[in-house]
């Protein structure tokens, strides 16, 4: 068995040609994140992360990346970092015989091989883990948890307390066990005179009595239940404890209220309970009557109200937290649609957005008056409250906006105007109201609000009183901007002929910069941005020119899509760098879909074939003919 130590880069994807190359034979190193291995038809990726997890994935690969098996039994962790003495055993290295026997080995041996391969090296870290752990960092892990989730900790605490102060109560108010049964005993025994005493509850139907056999054992536990009494009034006398001694902890109010509750679970004061009949209230009178049984009717006992209003009030609200939850999600201020994004989180600059020069130059001087650089005040001019971006979908209107909030430095609060319109009306409103409230707040700062049409068309047009009543509101926050309060409403839209006139006025989007699609130069410089870190087999300016002069009405959306594509295909290939048949692959898929070719030639030979049943060979010879002229794009001849 020929055995190759491992060893491989940050973040690098390794092919098994890579994998032959450059790390068989060499020795051992470090492992610090991920390295995939591919093997017999099955893609295997074992992913090393810092703390030593491998995991493994299977996906189909295709044929010519086919190689031998490979194995990983493990890794482990050294002062240097993640090192790996990782045996890579290539299967196809071993003789016939050893082949055999290695896959035709029984099944307890198979279990474990399984064993070792699998539960080994996750056992190894968890016993390391279990060593570095100590109690001290479990602590210290527990209070930063606590201190990130102190809200829902607090909530969960509070509810935990109430449900323990809840079945505290009704634990003490339980009442002593009484046996039920049938309204025909009752009878039954008051007939045969066996019936000492009968109370009636008032407000309920419930019926208890005692029977006269236990009247004596009754009277007993009475009188131990004045015993008990005096013990709660007098705790010096300890008649419980062993040794007849007097222990403050026995007598402490906690012991005083078990052994109340003991008692009163250990005494009955009735012992059988039944549900009346109606109508028959004067039947059971007259008869109790003649036998000479003493009965009464006395109200509900307080604790006993307590308790079933408690148990009503449960077993109401238990099926109503999750709707009061929902409805508190919406109504609260706090799921406000505003996400505030700080200055320094931003990394998206005007060097990142190209092809929209005009565009750029408008936000540019916004940039400037935010900044203070352009001294605009002394010439009697206004900040531009509102700024408009209009465009086609995906030519770079959000990232404008991220671009400016990146270059101004300034808090920047962007929300989708998808997410004022509510369920519940003035909702929408209310939020709108929170937004620019923080942004005042915050000032100066920047509110992004996109698909401005969504809150923004003409008003009066539909039944819909709480999307006027949003819009209405955002009308009156863009007014009441006093002059020297420096917040900028950039909004975005692909439909700017549906929006209200108002908001276009002077004094609100008074300011409209259209975000159009890029010429040949913008698409070169669009995908100059995106091809940044992407490495490349060919010169970058050459692969630019040759996609932009491909690429006549694309957006940066599309390029963008088009860059991260190619590098996919050219990971799916195995490479290491983008060829350029993966850029003309995908610029295929951009234009006509995955497999559209097919689809289509088959849809039209389809169509034929209902008109002149002799068109499909021909059709089939044709497209042969032009598959290996060149492809749909002619990019075979340029390559
Ligand atoms: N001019 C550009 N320069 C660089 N990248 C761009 C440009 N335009 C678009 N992109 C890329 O396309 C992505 C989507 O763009 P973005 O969301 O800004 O489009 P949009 O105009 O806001 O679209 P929509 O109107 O549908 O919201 C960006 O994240 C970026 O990667």
């Amino acid at each position: 068995m020929t055995c190759f130590s491992l060893s491989c880069n940050t973040g690098s994807f390794l092919t098994p040609s890579a994998v032959q190359r450059r790390y068989f034979g060499v020795g051992g190193g470090l492992c610090t994140r991920s390295c995939v291995f591919t093997s017999l038809g099955f893609n295997q990726f074992y992913k090393f992360q810092h703390d030593c997890v491998w995991e493994k994935k299977l996906g189909y690969c295709g044929g010519r990346n086919r190689v031998p098996s490979l194995t990983v039994p493990f890794c482990y962790k050294t002062p240097r970092g993640v090192s790996s003495n990782n045996k890579i055993e290539p299967f196809v290295s071993r003789s016939k015989g050893e082949r055999k026997t290695h896959h035709g080995k029984g099944e307890g041996n198979g279990l474990k091989k399984r064993f070792s391969l699998r539960w080994r090296p996750r056992l190894r870290l968890l016993a390391m883990r279990m060593k570095r752990a100590s109690i001290k960092s479990i602590l210290n892990e527990l209070g930063v948890l606590i201190r990130k989730n102190y809200r829902a900790v607090a909530f969960s605490a509070s509810v935990s307390v109430v449900f323990s102060l809840c079945f505290l109560i009704l634990k003490l108010t339980t009442l002593p066990p009484t046996k039920s049964v049938p309204y025909s005993d009752l009878i039954t025994s008051l007939q045969n005179g066996y019936v000492d005493k009968v109370l009636v509850e008032e407000g309920s139907r419930r019926l208890y009595y005692n029977m006269k056999s236990q009247i004596v054992e009754n009277d007993y536990v009475s009188g131990e239940e004045s015993q008990v009494a005096d013990v709660s009034i007098s705790p010096d006398i300890d008649e419980i404890g062993s040794e007849g001694t007097t222990t403050a902890s026995q007598n402490s109010p906690v012991n005083v209220l078990k052994k109340f509750s003991k008692t009163r679970a250990s005494i009955p004061e009735w012992q059988y309970c039944t549900r009346k009949i109606d109508h028959d209230e004067k039947f059971l009178v007259s008869l109790m009557r003649e036998k000479g049984v003493t009965y009464s009717s006395a109200p509900q006992s307080a604790l006993m109200s307590m308790r079933s209003t408690l148990i009503t009030v449960i077993t109401l609200w238990i099926p109503l937290i999750p709707l009061m939850w929902l409805l508190y999600r919406q109504l609260s201020a706090a799921n406000s649609p505003a996400r505030k994004q700080r200055p320094n989180s931003q990394t998206v600059g005007f060097d990142d957005v190209e092809g929209v020069d005009s565009a750029k130059v408008e936000l540019m001087e916004i940039v400037s008056c935010l900044q203070g650089d352009i001294n605009y005040r002394k010439l009697g001019a206004k900040l531009p409250r509102g700024v408009l971006l209009v465009g086609p979908p995906g030519t770079g209107k959000t990232l404008l906006a991220r671009a400016v909030a990146g270059e101004a430095g300034v808090p920047f609060f962007t929300v989708s105007a998808s997410e004022f319109v509510e369920m519940f009306v003035g909702r929408g409103a209310a939020r709108i109201r929170d937004l620019f409230n923080a942004a005042r707040k915050f000032a100066p700062s920047i509110i992004f609000i996109d698909e401005l049409d969504a809150v923004g068309g003409k008003r009066g047009r539909s039944f819909n009183d709480e999307r006027d009543q949003t819009l209405n509101q955002l009308l009156t926050e863009m007014d009441g901007f006093e002059s020297e309060m420096r917040v900028v409403v950039i909004a975005a839209t692909n439909r700017p002929e549906a929006l209200d006139p108002a908001l276009c006025r002077p004094g609100r989007f008074s300011r409209k910069v259209y975000v159009g699609e890029p010429d040949e130069e913008g698409r070169r410089k669009i995908l100059a941005v995106h091809l940044r870190g992407v490495p490349l087999e060919e010169d970058t300016d050459i692969i630019c020119h040759l996609i932009a002069s491909l690429t006549t009405g694309f957006v940066g959306a599309d390029l963008a899509n088009i860059v991260n594509e190619s590098a996919l295909l050219a990971a799916r290939r195995g490479s290491e760098s983008v060829a350029r048949e993966d850029i003309m692959e995908a610029i295929e898929r951009a234009k006509f879909g995955i497999n559209d070719k097919e689809l289509r030639s088959s849809k039209i030979s389809k169509e034929l074939t209902k008109l002149f049943p002799w068109m499909p060979s021909l059709m089939g010879k044709n497209e042969r003919r032009q598959d290996d002229l060149q492809g749909p794009l002619g990019y075979q001849s340029l390559s």
